[in-house]
C-alpha cells in the first residue's frame, strides 16, 4: 500500500497541534517529525518535546527522522517521547547493528535512512533486521527542494535486494515529492512518500493536498 506522510517541518508551528490534526482527518497513517542538529545538518529544527507535544494530539504512529551525529544517544530518549518508529541516518552510525538493536530493544521500529551519495549496498547485511529504509531523494537539512534524480535507480535496487530476499520492510523515500515526482518514486518502488512542503503548502487545505499527492503516487501515467 502507497502512504502520504505528511512530515511537519514545513508546517504552521504556531499552530502545530491543529496542522497535525488536520492530517490525520485527511487520511494520513503517519507521521514525520524531522530533528536536526545543526552538526550532521546544516540546520536545527525540533527535538523530543515537540515529539512528546505531537504525541499528546494525535493517535497516529509517529517517526523520529533524526538527522543528528549521535543518534545512540538519545534513542530511549525519542522513545519515552512518543516516537514509534526511530530513523537513523547509517552515516553516523559506525556501529549500526548495535544501534538498531536498540532502537527494538526501546520497543520501537527501526528504520535506517541514507543520503544521495550513499550506496544502498551498506545496509545490505542490516536489511533482515530493519522495518524500513528511508532512501533520501535531496541532501537532508532543508523542505522544498527538487528531488535528485540520481537517487531513483537506488530505489530500483533496493526493491530488488528486498524481493531477492523475500523481505517485507518498507522503502520511504523523503526530500522534493510533489505531484509531479509522486509516480516516479512508486514506479521504483518506493512506498512511503513523505512530503512536507507539497502537504503544507497554504494553497490549499492539509487533506486536499494529501488526495492530490496520492492521486499522483497512484496514477499509472507519467
Ligand atoms: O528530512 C527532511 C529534510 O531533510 C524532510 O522530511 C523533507 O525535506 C520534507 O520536505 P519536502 O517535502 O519539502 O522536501
Ligand atoms: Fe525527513
Amino acid at each position: 500500500m502507497i502512504e502520504i506522510v505528511p512530515s511537519i517541518l514545513s508546517a504552521d508551528f504556531a499552530r502545530l497541534g491543529e496542522q497535525v490534526r488536520e492530517a490525520e482527518a485527511g487520511g494520513a497513517e503517519r507521521i514525520q517529525i524531522d530533528v536536526m542538529d545543526g552538526h550532521f545538518v546544516p540546520n536545527i529544527t525540533m527535538g523530543p518535546l515537540v515529539v512528546e507535544a505531537v504525541r499528546r494530539v494525535t493517535r497516529l504512529p509517529l517517526e523520529a527522522h533524526l538527522m543528528i551525529t549521535n543518534p545512540q544517544e538519545y534513542i530511549e530518549t525519542f522513545a519515552q517521547a512518543g516516537a514509534d518508529i526511530i530513523i537513523v541516518h547509517q552515516e553516523v552510525c559506525p556501529h549500526l547493528h548495535r544501534v538498531i538493536k536498540q532502537i527494538k530493544a526501546a520497543g520501537k521500529r527501526a528504520g535506517v535512512a541514507i543520503n544521495p551519495s550513499t550506496p544502498v549496498f551498506m545496509l545490505k547485511d542490516m536489511l533482515s533486521l530493519l522495518d524500513m529504509v528511508l532512501v533520501m531523494t535531496i541532501n537532508p537539512g532543508f523542505g522544498g527542494q527538487e528531488l535528485i534524480p540520481e537517487t531513483l535507480p537506488k530505489i530500483v535496487e533496493l526493491r530488488r535486494m528486498l524481493a531477492e530476499r523475500h523481505l517485507s520492510c518498507d522503502i520511504e523515500v523523503d526530500g522534493g515529492i510533489s505531484e509531479k515526482t509522486a509516480a516516479q518514486v512508486v514506479k521504483a518502488g518506493a512506498n512511503l512518500l513523505v512530503a512536507g512542503s507539497s502537504v503544507y503548502n497554504k494553497k490549499e487545505s492539509v487533506a486536499q493536498a494529501i488526495e492530490r499527492l496520492r492521486r499522483a503516487a497512484t496514477s499509472e501515467h507519467l
